[in-house]
């Protein structure tokens, strides 16, 4: 069987036959030549067979392992977990292994490793195949990240009123109940898109571009024609990536040609006259003039370096700053959303404690971080839940390898990462690890001083709880994100009783190694009588 009839996706099988039949015989032959010589050098070049693996390690079987892996990757995850805790172990992708650290100490030479020894942004690319999906500006200059750690961070109380004015305004036009109905069924991933766009674009760009229906609609739809790109683009190995977006196989988007046509779209009908007039009166007033507005263009526009200092460059990084967010976001959320639809009995205890410190300091972030069931809620789903089988995306970039605390070298283009997911669900973690408990870590913070303690709030990562990474790396959108999804879950408790269609838990959906929320899960909300 052809490596590619073996593909196990929701391929189109009659056009994936077409090409095969299409090709002829002497292409056929330069491929496969090419595809021999390829596969030699990966097995012999990979340098890692003192790594455990999981599954064949044989020239070609190894693509048979790629196969369960894509097909299984939680499972694969698991098994190799349960036998390799202590160190490390390898899982087949199509394009490379996967050195995966299942040992606490060895996660924390990953948290503590230098940028020189092991590179996040090579690892972030590779994984969102950003090459090919948002651009190569995205891995040779990561500007956006400082923009995010600092003065995005900064802003978070400035603009908390502007922020929860629009999770209100996007609610109230989400949920809309004819006369005399009394529950609204409302699909849950679609549905917290459309708010988490238009809330985290109130910080970005404000009002009244954020509601934009054309605006929202570039935006999202731009953060999921990258990832269900990137998902194709990294089935195929590194040398055929250049062809893969031409290919009928991954998405038409990740082309270039429509990929510029996106971010041109963007330019012509929203970003560039806004950021053009910004340019113009930077240069009459220099970057501080009375009103200048506090959002993402000003602080592109103060961190980009000259070249990319015009209307196209910026509009590009929004939109990669919009990918990383939205996605991200409406995921975790959704997942909450889930679980207090599911388990309505959460609502009392959010409720009353939400009030007390609304009560206390009004509607503020202060209050927010006052509210300790609510971040444990929300911690919980994203332990729980998570977002990927193993996060912390590293690949090895001194020329001398990387060596763990342990002595376990890694040769240079190694890529690795962390057992996110079973590291979640050890029992020698948490206890009942397989159960959500809402107030797990509300518990574990007691009532004494540790309450206020940031060590177990939601943006605090540690060696147990790695849904935003670790170390110098660890997500810099956290704290942004944490508010955000605390004010719209305190927004749906303060308003809306919900709870699901039927009595299961929609079931979260993977890809490979990615999780997500399931995309047809539906969630019933009711108008709260008592508000
Ligand atoms: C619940 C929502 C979010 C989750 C679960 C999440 C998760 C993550 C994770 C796992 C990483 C990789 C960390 C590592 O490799 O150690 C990351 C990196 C990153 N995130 Fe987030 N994220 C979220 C929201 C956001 C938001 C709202 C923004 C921007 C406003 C953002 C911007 C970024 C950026 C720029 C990086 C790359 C950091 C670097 O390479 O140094 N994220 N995020």
């Amino acid at each position: 069987m052809s490596l590619l009839a073996q593909l196990p996706l929701p391929l189109d099988r009659a056009r994936l036959d077409a090409i095969v039949d299409s090709v002829s015989p002497t292409a056929a032959s330069v491929v496969a030549g090419l595809a021999g010589v390829y596969l030699f050098v990966r097995w012999k070049t990979s340098g890692l067979d003192h790594v455990p693996a999981m599954g064949p390690t044989g020239l070609f079987t190894s693509y048979l392992g790629a196969q369960e892996y894509l097909k299984n990757a939680p499972k694969v995850v698991q098994r190799g977990y349960n036998k390799y805790k202590d160190g490390v172990f390898r899982v087949p992708y199509y394009d490379k292994w996967v050195v995966v650290v299942g040992s606490q100490r060895l996660v924390h030479d990953l948290r503590t490793s230098r940028d020189e020894d092991l590179s996040a942004i090579l690892g972030f690319g590779a994984i969102f195949a950003a090459k090919w999906t948002l651009g190569e500006s995205f891995v040779t200059n990561d500007y956006h990240t400082k923009v995010i750690q600092s003065a995005m961070t900064r802003s978070i109380s400035d603009r908390f009123a502007d922020v929860k004015d629009e999770v209100a305004h996007a609610f109230r036009d989400e949920v809309q109940f004819a006369d005399g109905q009394e529950w609204v069924t409302l699909p849950g991933l679609a549905t917290t898109l459309r708010v988490i766009s238009r809330a985290s674009n109130r910080l970005f760009v404000g009002a009244p571009l954020c509601r934009d229906p054309d605006y929202r609609d570039l935006m999202v739809n731009f953060a999921i024609g990258a990832m269900n790109s990137a998902k194709k683009i990294n089935l195929f190995p590194h040398w055929l990536k250049p062809y893969a977006p031409a290919l009928p196989l991954s998405e038409s988007w990740a082309r270039s040609s429509q990929r510029s046509r996106a971010i041109s779209s963007m330019q012509r009908r929203h970003l560039g006259p806004l950021i053009e007039e910004r340019l113009r009166q930077d240069e009459k007033y220099g970057p501080t003039w009375p009103d200048r507005p506090n959002d993402l263009i000003s602080w592109l526009l103060e961190h980009a370096p000259p070249e990319e200092r015009n209307a196209h460059e910026i509009t590009r990084r929004m939109l990669m700053v919009n990918f990383v967010a939205i996605h991200t976001s409406a995921n975790s959320f959704t997942q909450a959303l889930f679980h207090l639809a599911h388990e309505p009995h959460y609502a009392g205890p959010l409720r009353e404690e939400l009030a007390a410190a609304v009560a206390e300091d009004g509607w503020t972030k202060t209050a927010m971080s006052r509210c300790v069931k609510l971040d444990s809620f929300l911690r919980e789903s994203q332990r729980f839940n998570g977002a990927s089988a193993i996060n912390i995306n590293r690949i090895v970039v001194n020329p001398n390898g990387f060596t763990f605390s342990d002595g376990t070298h890694l040769p240079q283009g190694t890529f690795l990462a962390a057992a996110t997911h079973a590291t979640h669900h050890d029992g020698d973690n948490y206890t009942d690890p397989d159960v959500f408990d809402g107030f797990r870590f509300a518990d574990m913070r007691g009532a004494g001083e540790d309450r206020g303690s940031i060590k177990l709030q939601m943006v605090a990562p540690d060696v147990k709880y790695l849904s935003f990474g670790l170390g110098r790396h660890a997500c810099p959108g956290r704290f942004f994100a944490v508010n955000e999804l605390k004010l719209m879950l305190a927004y749906v408790l303060e308003h809306y009783d919900v709870k699901l269609e039927g009595p299961e838990r929609p079931p979260t959906e993977w890809f490979g190694t990615l999780a997500a929320a399931n995309r047809f899960g539906k969630v019933m909300f009711r108008k709260r009588t008592d508000v």
